[in-house]
């Protein structure tokens, strides 16, 4: 058996890939209350002059054998691999298998680090008598995909060793020390359909976002803005990463040269395609409409599953991302964290309804007015302002 144990205390494994040089971490009580201004900008610039090196090398490995599982579950999806959650939304073996490997490969190529996860799913529904049989199945996929892949050496995991795995990001996060937030799937739906999805892994240090990488198995490498043609013959399969001061790089899945990634420099809304939610039930569509005439937008919106809107804006496929959740709902952090570097460290804008940067410092939950709004610099105040009057609008028909 082999213990993926999130509290470190783990049994001593072969591993075949390079050692890696360790990385001091900041000063956990830079970002206290009571830090004064100086030592605050002193902090921050520490942020962006800190490597990460070694843990964006491990995350990138995480997402992209994570999305070879998933890749493999959606060729061959079936009805009966989709599950309900409490909540009725949609979970797979792929979201988690994905969560599993992603929590399998961070515990194995950061030894030296404490290891915090927050993410999305949990092992209730697989400890249940009615999950044994997709429990298996995952298991199998796991450690399909790690010895596929070849550069560990460990025994083959064992159900529980999976079931540990996906529980390491039972963590509640916050503003204090690092944590792993991690999306297995972003946009379950859009998996299930055949469509667009996304791994999105980040780091938190000290409550910032300071990486953050998004598979896209789905996403073309061309452009799919606006006006863009595509056919069935694109090549597909997108890495975005970002590190805090360093820019937003994309890759193919498969492994070419990273090219830098800049956001569209346009003022002219008239130019600006915009991206928003694929289900009219994840974000209202009604409300983008009337933003997007009043800003004076022609084109019609670009609707896809997942973080590979932020992806996608990062390398200017469109200019907005609208992004406004029914009454009630909550965003979890790993719905944005990585997606919210991968946009701004490209150029781009990334505020609540009411234009206050995201804080990811809050636990599980953004804590933030209604709605995510993402732009480059110089659309975001148009932008505000046409939020703020369809907003006041909306208000006032009810
Ligand atoms: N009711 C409601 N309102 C707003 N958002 C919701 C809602 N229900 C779910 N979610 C979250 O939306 C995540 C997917 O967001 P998307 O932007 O990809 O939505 S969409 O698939 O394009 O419609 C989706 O992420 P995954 O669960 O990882 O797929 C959810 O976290
Ligand atoms: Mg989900
Ligand atoms: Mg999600
Ligand atoms: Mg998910």
């Amino acid at each position: 058996m082999v213990t993926i144990n999130c509290l470190r205390g783990v049994p001593k494994i072969t591993y075949t890939s390079t050692p890696k040089i360790t990385i001091s971490k900041p000063v956990v009580s830079l970002f206290s209350k009571r830090a004064s201004p100086l030592v605050a900008i002193v902090a921050a610039a520490s942020f962006s002059s800190m490597s990460y090196d070694t843990e964006l090398a491990a995350a990138k490995k995480a997402a992209s054998l994570a999305a070879r599982l998933c890749q493999k579950v959606q060729k061959a999806l079936l009805q009966s691999d989709v599950q309900s959650k409490s909540d009725k939304s949609p979970v797979t073996v792929a979201d988690y298998g994905s969560q599993a490997l992603v929590s399998f490969v961070l515990e194995r190529e950061l030894p030296s680090e404490s290891f915090s996860l927050v993410a999305e799913e949990d092992s209730g529904d697989l400890r249940k008598e009615s999950g044994q049989e997709t429990l298996q199945r995952i298991t199998k996929l796991v450690n399909d995909t790690i010895a596929n892949d070849g550069s560990f050496s460990v025994p083959t995991l064992t159900a529980a060793d999976v079931l540990g795995a996906i529980d390491c990001g039972k963590s509640d996060g916050g503003s204090h020390g690092r944590h792993w937030v991690l999306d297995p799937i972003d946009g379950t739906k859009g998996f299930v359909r055949g469509d667009q999805y996304a791994i999105a892994l980040a780091l938190l240090d000290e409550g910032k976002v300071v990486l953050g990488v998004l598979a896209c198995p789905n996403l073309p490498l061309a452009s799919i803005g606006g006006d863009s043609r595509h056919s069935s013959d694109d090549e597909v399969g997108c890495l975005f990463f970002a590190k805090v001061g360093a820019g937003t790089y994309m890759q193919s899945l498969d492994g070419s040269s990273p090219i830098k990634v800049h956001v569209s420099t346009t003022e002219n809304p008239e130019e600006a395609s915009f991206f928003e939610s694929f289900e009219a039930a994840h974000s209202s569509h009604d409300l983008s409409s009337s933003i997007a005439n009043k800003l004076g937008v022609k084109a019609p919106p670009v609707r896809i599953d997942s973080q590979a809107k932020y992806g996608a804006l990062s390398r200017g496929d469109g200019a907005i991302y609208l992004r406004f959740p029914h009454k009630g709902y909550r965003e979890k952090i790993w719905d944005h964290a990585a997606g919210c570097i991968v946009v701004t460290e490209a150029g781009g804008v990334a505020t609540d309804a009411a234009g206050n940067p995201l804080d990811f410092s809050k636990g599980r939950y953004l804590d933030l007015d209604t709605g995510i709004i993402v732009t480059n610099q110089k659309l975001m105040p148009s932008l505000l302002k046409a939020v703020r009057e369809s907003l006041d609008e909306a208000t006032s028909s009810l």
